[in-house]
């Protein structure tokens, strides 16, 4: 039944393929029946050929016997086959139901929890259903079969046997109850340590870097060991317990195997029963109670299937983002306009407030600059303006409807972005900017390329745009790495840009010439910017100087020299900055 209820849970996330699995499963019965229709061959060998002496039918039953063999080996074949593609695909089908998920749940959480918990969900969680549905079901399903088959055999041969099976089995079939409760405790333990290695092993890979600078070697070790002792103590309890479970299980068996000698060997020897008979029933005594004994042994797997389900179904039922919707659709086309407005807008996390009522408007055709000192808030205001960080109070407008009118499909078409560190994909230079717009041209992509300042690597690069880049661009430099997100995004030429310190690893003459290009390709669109070089933004239609959380002061450059000790304040720290740099 638990199996049962398990497999109901997992239906609506994997496509069944009903041809293929119909023609997985045929195989399974015909191989049992053949299996199973051993012993009568094997009951007439010894009563009619061997003791009634009908010689002749010796070849006949020994081809039936060779014949349902190799049938039975054939069929093994391609039910293997049918099984491994309905396994990986079953498998991946759950990767994308997870994956689907993760792209509605929002930025925070997926930042919040780490990489360990998504790479165990959908590696080991989904592998699990994919082996349970695959394995575990079919095992149960040949091995009730079995049961059934050998059972009615039984009693047919012998209805006082039949009745004795009958008492066993629910005895045999209640031990591993006694295990499920432990084993289903440590198998989530198991699961929950992997996961907490995961995303350390995760951040041993990404932080090689740092590790090797700071000689991080032994820290790393003591804190990877500190997690791996939890998860050894929790393994080997989990192993034990299952096979306390299946040890049990097979030493019921083999004690009902010796009564059954004991009871039928009395019964030969009375004349009572035929040699053949006993022989026949000790068979279908076992392929009654190896089923039972193989169920329990499933037990284990069964409760590692539970677990899985419950992580994968936990993880479904997260809240998703309110815009999650990755369709075309706007509210009404006409709502749009490439502007930006917040009013009293307030971001809190954890009861710290990071913005606090930041007013701010940008009008469609508009270059605005937000500028602060480190921590002060530019980021978050880009971040919830995507979507990333919800707000906690105030408003925030995009054309004439609030933010939330708008779906996560519509704006990430209108909506460009570079961030400080944007992510390059493995592949080469020119499938990066391609993600911009997926359908543009070669030359489309390789002119974006130019406008980005990177017509001399292209040109120097045997393979141009054709070469690939390594895992997250490590084969470029952070400045080439940047240009190539500028270049995406100048290829997509959104409607309204958002460049999160787009520049900061760039030469001062790369800088400017990059920005010209940009102010050139957005002409007549809506541009908000956020740096820590105040002279690139001299020229912006609106500057809004950020202080903890807030607005301290807005207006053009010259204005604010004039009116905003906040901005004086932010100038004289940069020249400071820039004169203290000159020595070195
Ligand atoms: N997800 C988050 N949870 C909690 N606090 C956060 C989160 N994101 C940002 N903060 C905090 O909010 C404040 C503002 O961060 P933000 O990244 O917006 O600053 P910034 O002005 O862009 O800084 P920088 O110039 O250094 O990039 C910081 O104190 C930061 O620690």
């Amino acid at each position: 039944m638990q199996s049962f209820r398990l497999f109901m849970r997992l239906l609506p996330y994997v496509k069944i393929r009903w041809r293929r699995t119909a023609a997985a499963y045929a195989c399974v019965f015909a191989m049992l029946t053949f299996n199973l229709l051993q012993p009568f061959v094997f009951l007439l060998l010894i009563d009619r050929v061997l003791v009634g002496r009908e010689t002749e039918l010796l070849g006949p039953l020994l081809a039936v016997s060779g014949g349902l063999a190799l049938a039975s080996a054939a069929l093994g074949v391609v039910r293997a086959g049918l099984f491994r593609y309905l396994g990986i695909r079953h498998t991946l089908d759950l990767r994308d139901v997870i994956l689907a998920h993760l792209r509605r749940i929002p930025m925070t959480e997926i930042e919040r929890v780490g990489a360990g918990k998504y790479t165990a969900l959908m590696g080991m969680d989904t592998a699990t259903m994919g082996n349970f549905l695959n394995h575990v079901v079919v095992e149960l399903a040949s091995q009730a079969y079995s049961l059934v088959f050998a059972v009615g055999v039984i009693f047919y041969m012998d209805w006082r046997l039949g009745t004795a099976a009958l008492i066993f089995i629910p005895i045999l079939m209640a031990i591993p109850r006694l295990f499920r409760e432990a084993i289903a405790r440590n198998t989530g333990h198991v699961r929950a340590h992997n996961e907490e290695i995961g995303t350390y092993l995760y951040e041993s890979i990404e932080g090689s870097r740092e590790i090797r600078v700071h000689g991080l070697e032994q820290w790393e070790r003591e804190r990877n060991e500190r997690q791996y002792r939890h998860l050894v103590r929790a393994s080997v309890m989990d192993t034990l317990y299952r096979v306390m479970s299946a040890s049990f299980g097979s030493l019921a068996v083999s004690a009902v195997i010796v009564l059954l000698y004991a009871f039928g060997s009395g019964r030969v020897l009375d004349g009572a029963m035929t040699l053949g008979v006993l022989v026949a029933l000790v068979q279908y005594m076992n392929n009654a109670l190896a089923p039972v004994q193989a169920m329990n042994g499933f037990v284990g797997e069964l409760q590692a299937g539970e677990v899985a389900m419950e992580r994968i179904e936990a993880f479904l039922r997260s809240p998703t983002e309110a815009a999650a919707d990755v369709s075309d659709d706007g509210p009404e086309a006409d709502e749009w306009k490439p502007e930006v407005a917040a009013a009293g807008l307030e971001v809190t996390k954890e009861g710290h407030g990071i913005l606090r009522g930041v007013d701010f408007n940008v009008k469609y055709g508009e270059f605005a600059a937000f500028v602060g000192r480190s921590g002060a808030g530019k980021s978050t205001v880009f971040r919830t303006l995507l979507g990333f960080m919800e707000p906690t109070g105030g408003h925030m407008r995009i054309g004439s409807l609030p933010h939330g009118c708008w779906s996560r499909g519509f704006l990430s078409r209108r909506l460009g972005v570079v961030f400080q560190e944007s992510f390059l994909f493995a592949g080469t230079i020119g499938e990066n900017i391609r993600m911009g717009r997926l359908n543009a041209s070669d030359e489309e992509v390789y002119e974006a390329a130019c406008l980005a300042e990177l017509k001399p690597l292209i040109d120097s690069l045997p393979e141009g745009l054709n070469t690939s880049i390594g895992y997250r661009g490590a084969q470029l430099s952070g400045g080439q790495r940047q240009r190539i997100a500028i270049a995406r995004v100048l290829l997509q030429q959104p409607d309204i840009l958002i460049l999160d310190e787009p520049t900061s690893a760039l030469d001062r003459s790369t800088e400017t010439r990059i920005l010209s290009a940009i102010g050139k390709a957005m002409a007549g669109k809506t541009v908000l910017m956020s740096t820590h070089r105040l002279d690139t933004v001299e020229s912006a239609d609106t500057i809004y100087v950020l202080e903890q959380g807030e607005v301290a002061s807005a207006g053009k450059h010259a204005e604010l020299l004039r009116s905003s000790a906040e901005y004086g304040g932010l100038i004289k720290r940069q020249e400071q900055a820039g004169q203290e740099r000159v020595p070195v």
